[in-house]
């Protein structure tokens, strides 16, 4: 062990972001009133160029006029390689109030594209005499991205999540799919028997973020699942990122918030389970034993750190 402590990431529920296009004003009050942690107004690729304006406009109203709730409120900004980005962080921050929360930057590459940005949010940040300093959460949805998610995750202290980005990934790693996100039926490998086995391509980016945002206390998400009508895709898909330590899920339509929701919340069982753990553990330390049985099986003080990420993940949805 490193003698340096992993660094906790942001105490903030996010187990599902909703999002929805700047140029469709008419979702907004339906989107504050869902049941997702995180709002996600769109000004990139949801959006079209002709319509770039007309939806920065919509999101400032918006931040300005919602009742957001407790919810946690981000803008996706277009991505730097566009003549958008600047007028994004620009009008937002001297226009809106203080009730957004974060920025989303999209294809970031490296360290480099996060300076830019901080430095001009800190620049409009200071002309405007705003004190709450706007936090950053990204998507790593490229192939310079991928190479470069520690260094950018340990970018800024803006920093605060970083979700994969299905879609993009593909494109920018030249991947043979139209899919966003899920089972691709070409990844696979043959049993012995002939039967087709499918392997789940996203594992190696999605452990890739995890790493990077454990180690620099971020908060790591799952991007968007494409097809709305398949639940149970939607499921599998977030079931395996919550298994590999992701904190939540894109939903890029309603429904899919519940799903969300309901993977990324511990159970009752898996709480009581917790707990009962720590309790065994706790006996056994009473009895100078590093290690003990609970139904079975071996515990030991791993078993204490595993057992309370489950506690403090409820305890925090909890509130
Ligand atoms: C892939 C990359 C990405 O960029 S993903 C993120 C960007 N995409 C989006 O933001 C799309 C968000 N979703 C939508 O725009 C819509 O949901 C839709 C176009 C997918 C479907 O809309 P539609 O109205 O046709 O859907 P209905 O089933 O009819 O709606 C039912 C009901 O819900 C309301 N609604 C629809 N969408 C939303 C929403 N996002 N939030 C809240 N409410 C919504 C709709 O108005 C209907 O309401 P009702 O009429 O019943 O009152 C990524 O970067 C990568 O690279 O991977
Ligand atoms: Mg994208």
């Amino acid at each position: 062990m490193s003698f340096k402590v992993q660094p906790q990431a942001p105490a903030v529920p996010n187990r599902c972001q909703l999002f929805g296009p700047g140029s469709r004003p008419a979702i907004f009050e339906k989107m504050a009133s869902s049941a997702a942690d995180v709002i996600n107004l769109d000004l990139e690729d949801s959006v079209s160029p002709s319509d770039k304006d007309n939806a920065r406009k919509n999101v400032i109203e918006a931040i300005n006029d919602i009742d957001w709730g407790t919810k946690t409120l981000s803008v996706r900004i277009n991505g730097l390689d566009t003549p958008y980005w600047y007028r994004d962080v620009v009008d937002v921050l001297e226009k809106a109030g203080d009730r957004i929360d974060r920025f989303m930057i999209p294809k970031v590459g490296n360290a480099g594209d996060i300076y830019a940005v901080d430095a001009l949010a800190s620049a409009v940040e200071m002309a405007k005499g705003r004190s709450k300093k706007v936090g950053f959460e990204v998507i790593i949805e490229t192939a310079a991205g991928l190479a470069h998610v520690e260094e950018i995750a340990a970018a800024s202290p803006r920093m605060q999540a970083m979700s994969l980005g299905a879609a993009d990934y593909a494109a920018s790693m030249g991947m043979q799919t139209t899919g966003i996100g899920g089972t691709q039926e070409n990844y696979y490998m043959l049993t012995p028997d002939g039967q087709k086995h499918w392997g789940d391509p996203w594992v190696m980016p999605i452990t890739a973020i995890v790493a990077a945002c454990r180690t620099h206390g971020l908060l790591p998400v799952d991007g968007p699942f494409g097809d709305f009508s398949d639940d149970q895709g939607f499921m599998a898909q977030a079931r395996r990122s919550a298994t590999l330590g992701m904190v939540g899920k894109w939903a890029i339509h309603p429904k899919q918030v519940a799903l969300a929701n309901e993977v990324f919340t511990p159970s009752e069982a898996q709480i009581t389970e917790a707990r009962e753990i720590l309790a065994a553990m706790e006996e056994a330390e009473k009895t100078g034993q590093g290690a003990a049985v609970y139904k079975g099986r071996l515990v030991d003080l791993a078993s204490i750190r595993q057992a309370e990420v489950i506690v403090k993940q409820s305890e925090m949805i909890a509130g």
